[in-house]
């Protein structure tokens, strides 16, 4: 394994147009929360996904040689094309591997019902003692989607684990070509997916291309997830707090969405061919100061499950992600937090406190066939439903 040098200088690339936050005050930020987090018993899962060869295990292996005295546990989610039927999740832990074969009746992993990768790992919990951490590995071809939502479980449910984030990497030479590749069936390929659904993007392989490319394939990566911080780096090396303890899904960590979050129509988007359609739209400027909580949900149900904008449109949309501040109008004091994974949503009315007050109402939405203005005049339609 390769020896530990100092982490190369990571470069900001976050086009001034189309930006979020700023990573360096975003890690400053993160390193902050991170030392003052109240301990949590449950074990954070993060998915690393990427597309073939974009550097996932020399993440891991950079991961797991880095001093942050955490016990990780790293999960491979791997699958021969050919079998689909069984599934081997090993876990090495110090050097130790061990390794579980899932019975899978339905398929892969990522096929398979929600419940057995996550019992699958608190199996292996009880027999190897707990972990710190869980990193688990996709393979190249994987869709994220459904790995995310196994492992995004209700609190109810009492898991032993929850998913902290979603980090992608994207190989720097060979991304756009990626991009560009179509499936046979029309749908969003596995490359824009694995983007189009993280919290956090790390370009790799820096050193194989030309800052004018770089600076090509960060706007490409923007148009379709403006939401996710990116960064971009040499041999998978980012600082730990950028991807590690990130609590993607909390509901306090939407409260910190990004004002300036692309706020683009897709017709005004750049001229950069990308086959799949998919893109990020925010919705902001509501009509109406506060919003009906049951009404909302209603239409984020429409748009996940029938996969259209309302009875008015015919249009066939697909949402990867979704989240959203409102404020609802039972208790203007509190704010709606709505987050979503494919077709999975969490809806919940946190109480706003006085930094809040300053976040304005806004609904992040990446998906593919968005169209800008359609949604918002469903958004407003919405609101007169009985
Ligand atoms: N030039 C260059 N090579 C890199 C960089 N990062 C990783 N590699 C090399 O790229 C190859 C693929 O890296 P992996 O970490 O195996 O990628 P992966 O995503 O796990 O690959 P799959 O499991 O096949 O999908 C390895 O030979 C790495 O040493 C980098 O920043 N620059």
């Amino acid at each position: 394994m390769e020896e530990n040098t100092e982490i190369p200088e990571l470069v900001e690339v976050i086009p001034e147009t189309n930006s979020i936050s700023n990573p360096v005050q975003e890690i400053e930020k993160l390193n902050i929360e991170g030392n003052n987090k109240t301990p949590d018993l449950k074990v954070p899962i993060t998915i690393v996904t990427g597309f073939l060869g974009s550097g996932k295990t020399t993440l891991l292996n950079y991961i797991l040689t880095e001093r942050h005295g955490k016990k990780i546990a790293v999960v491979l989610n791997e699958f021969g094309e050919s079998s689909g039927i069984e599934k081997l999740l090993s876990i090495s832990q110090d050097g130790d591997l061990f390794e579980e074969w899932l019975e899978l009746k339905n398929g892969c992993l990522c096929c398979s019902v929600k419940d057995n990768g996550v019992k699958a790992i608190e199996n292996l919990m009880q027999k190897k003692g707990s972990f710190d951490y869980i990193l688990l590995e996709t393979t190249g071809l994987a869709d994220p989607g459904p790995i995310a939502s196994m492992f995004w479980l209700d609190d109810d449910l009492g898991s032993d684990v929850y998913l902290d984030g979603i980090i992608t990497l994207v190989d720097a030479k060979y991304i756009q070509q990626y991009l560009l590749e179509k499936k046979k069936d029309e749908s969003i390929n596995e490359a824009v997916r694995q983007i189009a659904i993280a919290d956090r993007i790390i370009i790799n392989k820096i050193d194989l291309v030309t800052s004018s490319t770089l600076n090509t394939i960060q706007e490409q990566i923007r148009l379709i997830n403006s939401a996710a911080n990116i960064l971009r780096t040499e041999k998978s090396r980012v600082p730990l707090n950028f991807i590690l303890d990130i609590h993607a899904f909390d509901a306090k960590q939407v409260l910190t969405l990004n004002p300036e979050v692309n706020t683009l129509e897709p017709t005004t988007q750049s001229n950069h061919h990308i086959e799949e359609d998919v893109r990020t739209i925010c919705l902001s400027e509501f009509p109406v100061k506060t919003i009906d909580m049951p009404k909302i949900e209603r239409w984020v149900q429409w748009l996940l499950w029938e996969k259209t904008i309302s009875t008015t449109f015919s249009d066939k949309i697909t949402i990867l992600r979704l989240k959203g501040i409102l404020t609802p109008i039972s208790n203007p004091d509190s704010r709606i937090i709505i987050q979503g994974v494919q077709e999975l949503y969490d809806l919940q009315q946190v109480p706003s406190s006085n930094n809040d007050e300053i976040i304005e109402d806004k609904l992040v939405i990446i998906g593919k066939n968005l169209d800008y203005q359609k949604l918002k005049q469903s958004l407003w339609d919405c609101m007169n439903w009985s």
